[in-house]
C-alpha cells in the first residue's frame, strides 16, 4: 500500500476512451496538458506537460487497484466500478471528489414484450446477467425479488436476446445500446458518475504535490463537492 516512489513522478491512472477524453479538460483547468493519445499510442505511460505528473492507462475496473496498492497516486473512476471494487475492499481508498463525468445510470433491462412487473408480482425467480454483481444482488434483496445472478464481462445486452437471462442490469445514458438490441430499462437502480480516488498512504506522503491537483479538479468539475 505504499505510494508511488517519492522521487517519481505523481501517478494518475485512467482509462482509455470517455474517462480519459472527460478527464481532460480537469487537466487543462490545473495547467496540464497531455500530448499523446491512448486511442492511437501503445504507450501504457504517457507523459504530461509537467514533469510532476504521469499518466497510466489501464482498465476502467482495475483503476481502484492501481490506485489501492500505491502503483497510481490517484485515479478516476466510475461509481459503479468502486461499488464493486469495496464489495472486497471497504474503505480502501479515500474519495475526495465527485468530478460529475461519465454520468450515466445503472438500471434493470427486459427484453420488449417481457412483463417484468408481473414476473416480480408473481414472485418467479429471475435470471439476471450482469457485471455489477453487487449492487443488482443489493438492489433484488432490497425488493424481496429472488435472482439467479450470472457474471459477465460485457455485452450485457445480447443475454435477454439468446436466453441467457431475463434481465441485465447495465449502465445507460441515452438509451441507444437498449433501443438497437430490442430491450427496455424497467427500473434506474442509481444514478452513477465518476469519482477522483486517491491513496491513502500518497495523500500523507506526497500531500503538497496531490493537494493542488485534488483542489483544481474540485474546482474544476461543476458542482463537484470537496469532502
Ligand atoms: N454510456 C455511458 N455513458 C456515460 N458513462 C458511462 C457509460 N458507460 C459507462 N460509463 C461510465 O464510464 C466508466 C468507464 O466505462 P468504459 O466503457 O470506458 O469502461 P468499461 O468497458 O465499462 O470497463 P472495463 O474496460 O474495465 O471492462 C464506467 O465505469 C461508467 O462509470
Ligand atoms: O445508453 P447508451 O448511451 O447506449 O450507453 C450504454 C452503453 O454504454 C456502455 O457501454 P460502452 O459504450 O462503454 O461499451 P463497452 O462497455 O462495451 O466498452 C454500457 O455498458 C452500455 O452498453
Amino acid at each position: 500500500m505504499s505510494p508511488a516512489s517519492l522521487d517519481k513522478p505523481l501517478t494518475l491512472a485512467l482509462s482509455k476512451g470517455r474517462i480519459f477524453e472527460e478527464t481532460m479538460p480537469l487537466l487543462a483547468a490545473a495547467g496540464i496538458s497531455v500530448t499523446e493519445n491512448p486511442e492511437t499510442s501503445r504507450k501504457l505511460i504517457l507523459r504530461t506537460s509537467s514533469a510532476g505528473l504521469q499518466l497510466i492507462i489501464v482498465r476502467a475496473s482495475d483503476v481502484p487497484t492501481y490506485v489501492q496498492y500505491g502503483a497510481a497516486d490517484f485515479g478516476i473512476a466510475g461509481a459503479d466500478v468502486l461499488y464493486e471494487h469495496a464489495a472486497a475492499h471497504p474503505g480502501a481508498l479515500y474519495q475526495p471528489i465527485d468530478l460529475n463525468i461519465a454520468r450515466c445510470r445503472l438500471c434493470v433491462a427486459v427484453r420488449t414484450g417481457f412483463d417484468y412487473e408481473a414476473a416480480v408480482r408473481q414472485g418467479s425467480r429471475l435470471r439476471v446477467a450482469t457485471k455489477y454483481v453487487r449492487a443488482a444482488r443489493e438492489h433484488f434483496a432490497r425488493k424481496g425479488v429472488y435472482v439467479d445472478l450470472i457474471k459477465l464481462y460485457g455485452s450485457m445486452e445480447l443475454a435477454p436476446l439468446v436466453g441467457l437471462a431475463d434481465a441485465i442490469v447495465d449502465l445507460v445514458s441515452t438509451g441507444g445500446t437498449l433501443k438497437a438490441n430490442n430491450l427496455m430499462e424497467v427500473e434506474e437502480i442509481t444514478a452513477i458518475s465518476s469519482r477522483l480516488i486517491v491513496n491513502k498512504a500518497s495523500l500523507k506522503m506526497r500531500g503538497s504535490g496531490l493537494q493542488p491537483l485534488i483542489d483544481a479538479f474540485a474546482r474544476a468539475s461543476a458542482g463537484g463537492t470537496a469532502r
